[in-house]
């Protein structure tokens, strides 16, 4: 049987993975797909010295690759929201499949993009936009088919905690780190979308879609960078017995959908909390099975190809299969949607751990108390430290039971207001993850 060609745009990090593992294991990908996979063009702005072309044909004009006959399936891999589109667009209408790793595209313009490609009967496959080299998408989508989710939690970005724990473990500057991340490929073009959240937001956009059957609604997502951590709230959670993570949540309640990214506090003994470095791990809780975890690198050049040649390989495999009989992009049949709504954080219900910086006077502790108490907030426990030297302030740590994210905001705004506080309230959501 003839080989099928593959046309690679754009050969930076992942590109130029993506090309060399499809070399490297030519002969065994061969014999999975049941048929040869070629690179039959690449579309390139500048070579990628990590990559031996050989003759392959190379390309700057991405445009090429979309309307070249030879090609069967694009790979795009060149991200964003700007030519990135329009590659998967001009690809889907000229009746080819697409593989892509881009989140950012997927999460903003999935719905568009899903049904321009259901109307062709083309496929879009884009594993490696989520977690990396984890094959999360094909375990919800498929291991997990039997079951309803109930919630979906994740370290999702390797930058974000590549960041954390070079800070945490080894006491290393934010920026510092960050450069290194950025040089080893790990880094969004726009490393914003790391620190910020805006990339952990977009994944987990995609990952409740999947999860719960909805349609991609990032605009709806809450997002929290990691910008704001301070050494001082690391070290007094790990004091309370927990570790912070830069954490993606989807859960569904009878409300709603919860779908939020944001610095969290997870009990120490977790295997999640223990996840460092560029890896990931995505815990889903389904109804009939339980917890289950999943781990691996979340990005870098080889990682994240694995994804993508494992994409390109399903594809391949189900290249004559009806295409109302390959499995749906977002898990659930396109007519079969819900619109079971997404909750606004106010509506989001967590446990809290709070910081109050307190003048250091009596009475200071019982003001703060009464304030949660008066509103029905739980405290599990308190902490109050040394006055500081520098600035004479007290530090108060409280951990709460789980309350609505609109009274925790009402308390805040009155414990700011008291004449013995100094500063903002720090919050960070606490989750057990159980
Ligand atoms: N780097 C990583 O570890 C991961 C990246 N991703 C996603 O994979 C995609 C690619 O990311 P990277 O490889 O890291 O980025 P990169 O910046 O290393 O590579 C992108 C390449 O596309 C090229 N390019 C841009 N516009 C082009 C055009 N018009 N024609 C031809 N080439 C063009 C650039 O010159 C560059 O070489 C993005 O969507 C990213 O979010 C997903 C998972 C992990
Ligand atoms: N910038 C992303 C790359 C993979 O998706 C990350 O750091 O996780
Ligand atoms: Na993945």
């Amino acid at each position: 049987m003839k080989p099928v060609k593959v046309g690679i745009c754009g050969l930076g990090t992942v590109g130029g993975g993506t090309f060399n593992v499809l070399q490297r294991n030519a002969a065994e990908i061969a014999r999975r797909a049941g048929r040869g996979i070629e690179v039959g063009q690449i579309a390139a702005r500048q070579l990628n010295p990590n990559c031996d072309l050989g003759s392959t044909p190379v390309t700057d004009d991405v445009f090429a690759v979309v309307n070249n006959p030879e090609i069967d399936i694009v790979v795009e891999l060149i991200g964003g929201y700007g030519v990135a589109r329009e590659v998967v667009m001009q690809a889907i209408a000229n009746g080819k499949h697409v593989v892509t790793a881009n989140k950012a595209l997927i999460a903003v313009h999935g719905n568009e993009i899903f049904q321009a490609a259901r109307d062709k009967g083309v496929m879009v496959a884009f594993e490696a936009s989520v977690a990396g080299g984890i094959p999360i998408i094909k375990a919800l989508r498929e291991g997990l088919a039997a079951n309803q989710i109930n919630w979906v939690a994740g370290i999702i970005n390797g930058t974000g905690n590549f960041i954390l724990t070079e800070m945490r473990d080894k006491g290393r500057a934010f920026e510092d780190v960050l450069a290194e991340a950025q040089a080893l490929g790990y880094a969004e073009a726009d490393p914003t979308f790391d620190v910020e959240g805006i990339d952990a937001a977009h994944k987990l956009t995609i990952l409740a879609s999947i999860a719960f059957g909805i349609p991609l609604q990032f605009d709806k997502a809450y997002t929290e960078g990691i910008t704001k951590l301070t050494t001082a709230d690391v070290n007094y959670a790990e004091a309370l017995g927990y570790r912070i993570k830069h954490l993606g949540v989807a859960r569904r309640t009878d409300a709603g959908v919860e779908l939020r990214v944001h610095p969290t506090l997870i009990p120490e003994d977790r295997l999640i909390a223990n996840v460092n470095g560029v890896m990931n791990a995505v815990m889903v809780n389904g109804d009939a099975v339980g917890s289950t975890l999943y781990y691996g690198a979340g990005a870098g050049a080889e990682p994240t190809a694995s994804a993508v040649v494992a994409d390109i390989i399903d594809v391949v495999r189900t290249l004559t299969t009806d295409p109302n009989n390959r499995v749906p992009h977002l898990a659930f049949q396109a007519d079969s949607l819900s619109d079971h709504p997404v909750l606004p954080v106010e509506e989001v219900e967590t446990a809290y751990y709070l910081r109050v910086q307190a003048q250091d006077r009596p009475g200071v502790l019982a003001k703060v108390a009464t304030i949660l108490s008066e509103r029905g907030i739980n405290i599990e426990s308190i902490m109050q430290m040394e006055a500081e030297e520098h600035d004479g302030l007290v530090p108060m740590i409280l951990l709460t039971h789980e309350v609505l994210e609109r009274q925790m905001n009402d308390a805040i705004a009155a414990i700011e207001a008291l004449d013995d506080i100094a500063g903002p309230v720090t919050r960070i959501r606490v989750e057990q993850l159980n």
